[in-house]
C-alpha cells in the first residue's frame, strides 16, 4: 500500500536552478518527520515546496495518493496547514482573529464563522495556552507568542498533516516541550502527519519518528532517529571540527583542550562531568579514570578528556589497568578527587586516591578552586 503522504523524485529549488534532488520521502498517518541540517542547506525551501507555496522544478507530491499539483487551495487546505517562519501580513488583526482564519476552508465566500469554528478556535487557543491573548494585536505580542498562536490557527484548521518551519526557534524551554507534546499528541490520537524543521536535535531525537538529513544537492540520509543520531552522521552533517555530538545525551561537548595533561580525575558514578567541563571552561587539559565503559562520566569523558583510563562494565578494574593509571597520575601534579563512595567493583579508584597523597601531589575535591 502506499504511504499517506510520499514524494517521488521530487526537485526542489529557485528560478529554475535545482537545490536538491530527487527527494523521495513516505509518511504515514501519524508519523513525524524532523528535517534537520545545516543553515542554509534546504529545509525551509522543502517545506515551501511539498505546501505549494513554492513551485517545485521537477517530481510529485502524493497526499493520499491525489497528485498536489491537482489539488486546488481549498482541497490542499483541508488536507495540509502550514506554520512558516515567514512574517504573516496582519493589520488590525486580534490574535483570536489570526487563528480564526484557520477556519476559513470551512466558511462561505465571506469568512462568517458558525458557534461551531468559534468554538474550535478557542479549543486551539486554549489547546496551546494562548486564549489569554485573544483580544491582543497580534504585531504586538512577542516572537513566541506569535508561534504558539500560529500553530492554533494550524490546529484549529482541522488538517491531516501540520507542516512547520522551525517551531521550536523562538520558544522558552517549557513552550518547546509544550509544543511538542501537542505535535505528539495530535499525531497520535487524531492520526496527524507532521513535517517539520528542527535545529534542536536533542528535540528532534526524542519526537520524530522518521528523521531527513538535508545537506547538499540529495538528501543525504532519511531513517529514525536510531540510524540517524550516531556521533559520525551528525558531525559529517554539520561538519563539526570544534566540538563533538554525544548521541546518548542528545548533545554537545565543546573542543577538547590540547596540550600536555598534568590534572587527573578520579571519578565515576556522575560525579567526574561537571568537573570535565569546569576544567573544559578553563581550558586545561586532563585524564580521568578509572572508569567503567558504561559509567555516565565515560561519556563525556571521551570527548574532553585526553586520555581515559577505562575498565570493561560490571567487572572489577584489573591490576593492570590500576597499574597504567597510577604511573600516568605520578606524572601529574594535580589531582581532582571526585569519589566519596566506592564499591567492589571501583575499590582500586581508592588506592589510586590514597597513592596521590602519599606521593605529596596536590589533592582538590574539584576544579573550581584551581
Ligand atoms: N527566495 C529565494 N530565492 C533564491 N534563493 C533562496 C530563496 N530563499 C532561500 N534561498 C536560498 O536557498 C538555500 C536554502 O535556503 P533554506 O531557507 O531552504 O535553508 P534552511 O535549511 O531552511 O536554512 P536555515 O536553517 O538557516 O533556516 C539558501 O542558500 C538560501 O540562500
Amino acid at each position: 500500500m502506499d504511504a499517506f503522504f510520499r514524494t517521488q523524485r521530487l526537485t526542489v529549488g529557485y528560478n529554475g536552478i535545482p537545490l536538491i534532488k530527487d527527494i523521495d520521502i513516505q509518511l504515514d498517518k501519524g508519523q513525524i518527520l524532523s528535517l534537520i541540517g545545516p543553515n542554509g542547506s534546504g529545509k525551509s525551501t522543502i517545506l515551501k515546496s511539498i505546501t505549494n507555496y513554492l513551485k517545485s522544478i521537477c517530481g510529485t507530491v502524493y497526499i493520499d495518493n491525489r497528485c498536489l499539483d491537482d489539488m486546488n487551495n481549498r482541497d490542499l487546505s483541508y488536507e495540509v496547514s502550514v506554520v512558516l517562519t515567514e512574517k504573516l501580513k496582519t493589520e488590525l488583526m486580534t490574535c483570536e482573529d489570526v487563528v480564526a482564519t484557520g477556519r476559513y476552508p470551512y466558511t462561505g465566500m465571506l469568512g462568517i464563522l458558525s458557534p461551531t469554528d468559534h468554538v474550535k478556535v478557542r479549543d486551539a487557543m486554549e489547546l496551546v495556552n494562548v486564549w489569554e491573548l485573544r483580544d491582543r494585536d497580534f504585531t504586538e505580542i512577542s516572537d513566541g507568542q506569535r508561534q504558539r498562536i500560529l500553530l492554533a490557527r494550524a490546529i484549529c484548521q482541522e488538517p491531516r498533516i501540520i507542516v512547520l518551519d522551525e517551531p521550536t526557534s523562538f520558544l522558552d524551554v517549557r513552550y518547546q516541550l509544550e509544543l511538542l507534546n501537542i505535535l505528539r499528541t495530535m499525531a497520535k490520537e487524531r492520526d496527524i502527519t507532521v513535517i517539520m524543521s528542527l535545529h534542536e536535535l536533542d528535540l528532534a531525537q526524542k519526537v520524530s519518528d522518521l528523521v531527513m538529513c538535508v545537506k547538499g544537492e540529495f538528501v543525504t540520509r532519511f531513517g529514525s532517529p536510531k540510524e540517524i543520531f550516531k556521533k559520525e552522521i551528525i558531525s559529517e552533517l554539520y561538519e563539526l571540527s570544534n566540538g563533538s555530538y554525544n548521541p546518548l545525551f542528545g548533545s554537545f561537548e565543546m573542543q577538547r583542550p590540547c596540550g600536555a595533561a598534568k590534572v587527573f580525575v578520579i571519578a565515576g558514578g556522575g560525579t567526574g562531568i561537571y568537573e570535565y567541563r569546569a576544567l573544559q571552561k578553563k581550558q586545561i587539559p586532563f585524564v580521568t579514570g578509572i572508569l567503567h565503559d558504561n559509567d555516565i562520566d565515560y561519556q563525556v569523558a571521551q570527548d574532553l578528556a585526553s586520555e581515559v583510563f577505562c575498565e570493561e562494565s560490571f567487572t572489577k578494574i584489573r591490576q593492570e589497568i590500576y597499574d597504567r593509571a597510577l604511573k600516568r597520575l605520578s606524572s601529574c601534579d594535580t589531582v581532582i578527587h571526585c569519589l566519596n563512595r566506592y564499591g567492589e567493583i571501583n575499590e582500586k579508584n581508592r588506592q589510586l586516591y590514597q597513592e596521590a597523597l602519599s606521593l605529596g601531589l596536590r589533592v582538590i575535591p574539584s576544579a573550581d578552586i584551581m
